[in-house]
């Protein structure tokens, strides 16, 4: 169980985005201090674009740094749900690597996986930085409840992505997904996490909790890492 879970809380999402970004810079500039480049994997859905902004606004060696989503919805990467479209809206003009993880003509979304783990084994490792939202149903990435659920959390000790058909379908964005997986996060070299909203802070305080025996994905992803876990949240 991780003892060291501590909540930075702000009064909006712009000192929340500003905060988060700080940190990320940093963490960016250590790791290209200690080895010559950065491998971090970002979070998709709607919370950190305003983290995004003020991240790509800093000063970094951004030609060093290889930035991948942490999950990924199988869509095509014209599609407004992708993932990695987003982040390359902010981070391909500075300069960094922006890495589709899902190819683009998807077979099924086991394949897909497969496929995403794949290129995720040719990374650097551990990541340097593992950015999480968290849903309100506590979906961490795409660790969501349904078939793929018991792979993602135990899997196979090298698998570091698969192929999640969540279920239920999530309503925002209904569609399978890859997803990091349990261990290839906890194995992170720093696990942030930035939510927004009351209704998604009781859903983690309930799965910390819970600890080990949460249902919720985010419950077993803080039980089981072992470094501190930084959770910035914003009204
Ligand atoms: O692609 C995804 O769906 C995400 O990476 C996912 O894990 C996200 O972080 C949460 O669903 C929260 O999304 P919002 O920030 O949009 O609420």
């Amino acid at each position: 169980m991780n003892e060291e879970i501590e909540w930075w809380d702000y009064d909006n999402a712009a000192e929340m985005a500003a905060a988060v970004a700080g940190d990320i810079g940093f963490i960016i500039e250590s790791a290209i201090d200690a080895r010559g480049a950065a491998v971090i994997a970002l979070a998709g859905g709607k919370t950190p674009i305003p983290i995004y902004e003020a991240l790509a606004a800093a000063k970094l060696e951004w030609k060093r740094v290889t930035i991948v989503p942490g999950d990924e919805r199988i869509v095509p990467l014209s599609d407004p749900l992708c993932n990695v479209s987003m982040l390359a809206k902010f981070f391909l003009p500075k300069g960094a690597r922006v890495m589709p993880i899902v190819p683009n003509a998807a077979a099924d979304y086991k394949a897909a996986g497969r496929s995403a783990d794949a290129l995720m084994q040719d990374l650097h490792w551990p990541l340097d930085l593992c950015l999480l939202g968290v849903g309100r149903d506590g979906h961490a990435a795409s660790i969501f409840p349904g078939p793929d659920f018991d792979d993602a959390i135990s899997g196979p000790k090298t698998q570091r992505a698969l192929g999640v058909m969540p279920d239920p379908l999530p309503a925002d964005a209904p569609v399978p997904r890859v997803s990091l997986s349990l261990r290839a996060i906890t194995a992170a070299r720093a696990l942030l996490i930035a939510v927004r909203g009351d209704e998604k802070r009781a859903v983690i305080e309930s799965a910390i909790d819970q600890g080990r025996a949460s249902p919720y994905p985010i419950g077993r992803v803080l039980a089981d890492t072992e470094l501190p876990v930084d959770i910035h949240w914003a009204p």
